[in-house]
């Protein structure tokens, strides 16, 4: 597999790690963010609930019929916003991150995968579907509500197991892979949900810290690695607060740190902004943007058309169980809000 991943077997030696294995290693690999800028955007020009929401004017020409973007339609389908006017422009391919070479080892890798829930038997949630996420990509997953993209989401955690096929992520294949086995997969990849899912009798810090806890993790690497992480989100100043003293926006900001704080190869985001206003998202995105850049392969799971457009990432567009459109610095396409 590749070296992307860490191996279980070094794994099985994660609690002789030394303090010093902290977070802050990740910052200066950030090619496009200085250190300076980092801090910046996190403290100073991240926007918080205290920010007057901007409208989502994109939304409301979306046209009632929806056409579906097929794979036959050209590259760089007409986008109906322009980047400039979004609140994601700052994360627009101005300035692009590297384009990430598809050779090696795929991190996450599809062949043929049918995905059928015993309450649907004849209609399968992913019908024989094939895909290669590379190393280093950021790839949004795209498409109506009901179209697969949790499903497909949730075949790489293994939270579900496909019927047919293979899924292989971290070069295990998830299908074959023994439950008992399934813990030190999910170490290897953060998850971001819509509802953040934070422990509300813990604080910032305990939620960030159980994550490494649940791990076996050592106080000393825990005492190092929490506020490191609290500090790269822009919380540091929270870590006592409770999630419900703090604003959506806050709450997602945690759990990206709780999502990070092992420092996983693979972050995996289901809708993560999706109950946050666009200029709360923003600070969402600049993050996770930054945490790609950084190295980190992600997987979006996305409504949001405005985010899709402006940022111009590889786009999988989902239909009915199948690939529609796999496209390199693609759009949203057109599709329905819902
Ligand atoms: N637990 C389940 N049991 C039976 N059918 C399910 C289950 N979960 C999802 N489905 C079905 O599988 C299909 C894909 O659902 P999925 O949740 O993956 O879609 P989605 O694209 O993520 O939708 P949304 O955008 O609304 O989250 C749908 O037809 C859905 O009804």
């Amino acid at each position: 597999m590749a070296s992307h991943f860490r191996s279980t077997e070094r794994q099985g030696s994660e609690g002789v790690e030394q303090p010093q294995d902290t977070m802050s290693d990740m910052a200066p690999q950030v090619e496009s963010v200085s250190a300076d800028d980092t801090g910046a955007f996190l403290t100073a020009s991240v926007p918080t609930d205290d920010v007057i929401p901007v409208q989502d004017e994109s939304r409301a020409d979306i046209p009632e019929e929806v056409h579906v973007v097929t794979a036959s339609e050209p590259e760089g389908a007409p986008v109906e916003q322009p980047a400039s006017q979004s609140v994601y422009s700052s994360l627009a391919s101005d300035d692009p991150a590297p384009a990430v070479p598809r050779t090696g080892t795929p991190t996450v890798s599809f062949k043929n995968v049918t995905l059928i829930y015993p309450a649907q038997p004849n209609k399968p949630a992913l019908d024989d579907v094939s895909l290669d996420i590379y190393p280093g990509e950021f790839v949004f997953v795209v498409g109506h509500s009901g179209s697969g993209k949790s499903s497909l989401l949730r075949l790489i955690t293994r939270e579900l197991k496909a019927s047919s096929g293979q899924v292989i992520v971290a070069g295990q294949d998830l299908t074959k892979m023994r439950n008992k086995k399934i813990p030190y997969l999910r170490r290897q990849i953060g998850t971001v949900y819509q509802d953040f899912k934070l422990l509300p009798d813990k604080t910032v810090y305990e939620n960030v810290a159980f994550a490494l806890e649940c791990i076996g993790k050592p106080k000393s690497v825990i005492k190092a690695q929490v506020p490191e992480v609290l500090r790269l989100v822009g919380l540091a100043e929270r870590m006592n607060h409770f999630p419900d003293q703090l604003s959506g926006g806050e709450q997602q900001r945690v759990s990206v740190a709780r999502a990070m704080v092992n420092r996983p190869p693979l972050l995996v985001c289901d809708e993560p902004t999706g109950n946050l206003d666009p200029a709360i998202s923003l600070g969402i995105m600049k993050l996770l943007d930054m945490i790609n850049r950084a190295g980190t392969t992600v997987v979006m799971a996305t409504h949001d058309r405005e985010m899709v457009d402006s940022m111009r990432k590889r786009v999988i567009a989902l239909e009915a169980g199948h690939i529609v459109r796999d496209q390199e610095r693609g759009g949203y396409g057109y599709y329905g809000a819902l």
